[in-house]
């Protein structure tokens, strides 16, 4: 047990990742109090139910009114109304926070909303599955994982570390980042790997020539990885399309140049060209497998951020 960082937490929204803080909180004793609010009932009397929290409530401004830390973990097209409803009610020194997968937005969404007497910090976990609600989640989610803040210029250095810190307990490595290139880089490591596995699968489900059934009968691991990324949350992820257009449109402009010249190598029946393509991203898996990052499913993110840290430092 830790000694708590924070005398009082709110947790708005409690899905996959807020459920998630709930548990790691409760299990590390890292809050005395932990107040949840989320937008409908029904997710509501299930998070009582969990016993994720200590006072329950469908009011995000009240939810604040006694919080030292609040975090947000609610889809990202979702920021602006929870701050515009929480900024009044915040007290003297606040920290707020988020958890969503896109930051410019989020930052642009929320900063104008929390007051001058509060302080302001977005911030991503680098860790999540396909699963959404809150019984989804568990308390290891955190563990081994990056999170990364994103600061604007002039935000308080102790606000900052006292936010570090928490992420630290929760089994975190906190990075900070620019939000404009943590929407770059999560653009190419996270955001188009889903935006392929939507559209193969539904390419899939489109098939006049192969059967649902024979999808479902025969497919390769190769396949079941995508319908598991294909499985996630509709509204999270048509919330990242939207509040990550410009770095989303850039990446898929440069993946739509690199397949069309791989489909022109089959075409024409470039063997050379396939071979040395192939041979080079074999290289890239087997230096994520030696950094330690081989399992498949929740560690994405953690290997090439890693890597990046290793090649600044040398
Ligand atoms: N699912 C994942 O693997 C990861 C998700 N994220 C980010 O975390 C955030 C939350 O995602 P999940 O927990 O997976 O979603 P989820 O769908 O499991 O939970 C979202 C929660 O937000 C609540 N909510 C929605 N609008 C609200 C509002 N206006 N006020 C209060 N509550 C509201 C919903 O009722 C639900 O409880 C998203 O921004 C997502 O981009 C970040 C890292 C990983
Ligand atoms: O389930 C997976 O493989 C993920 O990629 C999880 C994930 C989804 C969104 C994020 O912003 C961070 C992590």
């Amino acid at each position: 047990m830790t000694d708590p960082l924070f005398e009082n937490v709110t947790l708005i929204g409690i899905g996959l990742i807020g459920s998630s803080l709930a548990r790691v909180i409760r299990a590390k004793g890292l809050a005395r109090h932990v107040t949840i609010a989320t937008r409908s009932a029904p997710t509501l009397e299930a998070a009582r139910a969990l016993d994720l929290g200590h006072a329950y409530t469908l009011s995000n401004a009240e939810a604040v009114a006694d919080a030292d830390l609040v975090i947000v973990s609610v889809p990202v097209g979702a920021s602006e109304a929870v701050a515009r409803e929480i900024g009044p009610h915040l007290k003297r020194g606040a920290i707020v926070t988020d958890v969503g997968s896109t930051k410019a937005s989020v930052v642009r969404q929320m900063q104008p909303h929390i007051p001058e007497t509060a302080h302001f910090i977005a911030g991503h976990p680098i860790a999540g599955t396909e699963q959404s609600g809150p019984e989804s989640g568990f308390a290891e989610l955190f563990e081994g994982r990056w999170c990364i803040l994103t600061p604007t210029p002039g935000t308080d250095a102790d606000a900052i570390a006292r936010l570090k810190a928490f992420w630290e307990a929760c089994g975190s490595t906190v990075e900070e980042m620019d939000p404009e290139h943590h929407d770059l880089v999560l653009a190419i490591v996270s955001h188009l790997p889903h935006i392929i596995a939507y559209n193969i699968v539904g390419t899939a489900d489109d098939l006049e020539t192969v059967t649902k059934s024979e999808v479902i009968k025969y497919s390769a691991s190769g396949f079941r990885d995508f319908t598991r990324l294909a499985a996630s949350d509709p509204v999270m992820w048509r919330d990242v399309c939207l509040h990550n257009r410009d770095a989303i449109l850039e990446m898929l402009a440069r993946f739509s140049e690199d397949l069309a010249s791989l489909q022109r190598a089959v075409r024409w029946g470039d063997g050379d060209k396939l071979f040395d393509l192939f041979t080079r991203t074999r290289g890239i898996r087997r230096s994520i497998v030696e950094a330690g990052q081989d399992t498949d499913v929740p560690n994405f993110g953690r290997n090439v951020l890693k890597q990046d840290a290793k090649a600044g430092s040398s």
